[in-house]
């Protein structure tokens, strides 16, 4: 174990270094250096310059993101000092606030102590902002992505009001200790209300979305080290939104409602009522998020920035990773260039790990 911990170690500090423009001699003097650590207590802790940079280069390689052209703008938050629950949750109040910048969202990573056999700290959420499901005898309230942990969060005593949009606690935990839920103050979360720029019937529906996107039940593995406890956010893709989480049918199913209102008949698939709600949808969510001044990418303009990223990662001398299962929108797909072109999917570290569920 020690061996493979060194191992992955020297090989992390030596891209990094390089690509911080350090000199051989600095490599070497921090190889001995962490050599000396893991032969002594096991583990070695990173600076946070290597933290840093560790985070930004597992954006990088992070296969399934289409976003990666600015991986190099992430900020790093160095949250490591902090031992209990209350604390965290704390630096996760002030991560929402920090990135969220009143719409002007920033990408921003905070970063927990590292996993070792003494400790371990889980945030259960899957997104540090997220809305309840219930299930009752009339259906699905709220998001059914949601209804496991929206059980798990009412055992440890947390209540919802029991409306579509309930926001859930975050929920945290350090060891083996009970997992303790946090609720979060209204005025933390920024939520966006989706009209339409010509249809007016479309407030009707009565539906919103959160404006950061918060990913918190993913590992970063850095030289060895894994941080099983790592929020990040970026902004969101407007595809995300309009044309899964609102639209899938084990989601928010709003196609058939849009389609009533369209008087579209949806009695024949080759009407292509479907594909016209659709779109109309994610139209309504773009124009809903830029109206409100809060930070969204179309699918075009995100497939265009990631051929950017592709162009700057051949001047960089680096093989491209990727996913192309992942990268190509869920709405026109074949209108943008990844569509047609292959990607090597390969695994480079530094990178983000699904981690076991706890729930
Ligand atoms: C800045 C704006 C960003 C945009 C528009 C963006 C866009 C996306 C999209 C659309 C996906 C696919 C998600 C899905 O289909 O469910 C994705 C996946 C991913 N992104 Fe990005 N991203 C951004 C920033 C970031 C940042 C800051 C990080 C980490 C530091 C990141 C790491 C990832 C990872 C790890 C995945 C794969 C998740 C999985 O395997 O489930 N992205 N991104
Ligand atoms: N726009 C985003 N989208 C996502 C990025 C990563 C993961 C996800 C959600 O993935 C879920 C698991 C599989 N599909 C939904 C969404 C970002 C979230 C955090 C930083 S950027």
């Amino acid at each position: 174990m020690k061996d493979q911990l060194l191992a992955e170690a020297e090989q992390f500090i030596t891209t990094c270094y390089k690509e911080l423009h350090k000199n051989d001699d600095e490599i070497n003097l921090r190889i001995l250096q962490i050599k000396e650590k893991i032969t002594e207590f096991g583990y070695y802790e990173h600076t946070f310059e290597e933290l840093e940079h560790g985070a930004k280069m597992a954006w990088r390689n992070s296969n399934r993101c289409i976003g990666r052209l600015f991986w190099d703008s992430l900020t790093v938050r160095d949250k490591r000092n902090l031992n209990t629950e209350s604390d965290i949750f704390e630096a996760l109040e002030d991560h929402i606030q920090f990135a969220t910048n009143n719409g002007q969202i920033r990408p921003t990573i905070t970063i927990f102590k590292q996993e070792s056999d003494q400790n371990r700290i889980r945030i259960w959420n899957h997104q540090l902002i997220r809305y309840a499901g219930y299930e009752t005898e009339y259906g699905v309230i709220g998001d059914p992505a949601s209804i496991a942990l929206t059980k798990k969060c009412e055992e440890l005593g947390w209540q919802g009001e029991g409306t579509p949009f309930d926001v859930l606690p975050l929920v945290i935990q350090i060891n083996e200790s009970s997992p303790k839920p946090f609720p979060l103050s209204k005025t933390h979360v920024l939520e966006v209300s989706i009209h339409h720029p010509e249809l007016s019937w479309f407030e009707e529906l009565q539906v919103k979305w959160y404006a950061v996107p918060l990913i918190s039940d993913m590992c970063l593995e850095i030289g060895g080290i894994r941080y099983t406890a790592a929020p990040f956010n970026g902004w969101y893709m407007g595809t995300e939104i309009g044309a899964r989480n609102l639209a899938d049918d084990y989601r928010y199913n709003m196609l058939p409602k849009i389609a009533e209102q369209l008087n579209l008949d949806m009695n024949r698939n080759s009407s292509l009522w479907k594909d016209r709600a659709l779109v109309e949808l994610n139209i309504a969510v773009l124009h809903s998020y830029k109206n409100a001044g809060v930070s969204i990418v179309d699918h075009h303009t995100a497939a265009h920035q990631f051929k950017l990223f592709e162009q700057k990662e051949q001047a960089a001398n680096r093989n491209l990773t990727g996913d192309w299962d992942w990268l190509i929108p869920p709405v026109s797909p074949a209108t943008t260039h990844i569509f047609h072109r292959g990607y090597k999917d390969e695994i480079i570290k530094p990178n983000y790990f699904y981690q076991e569920k706890l729930y």
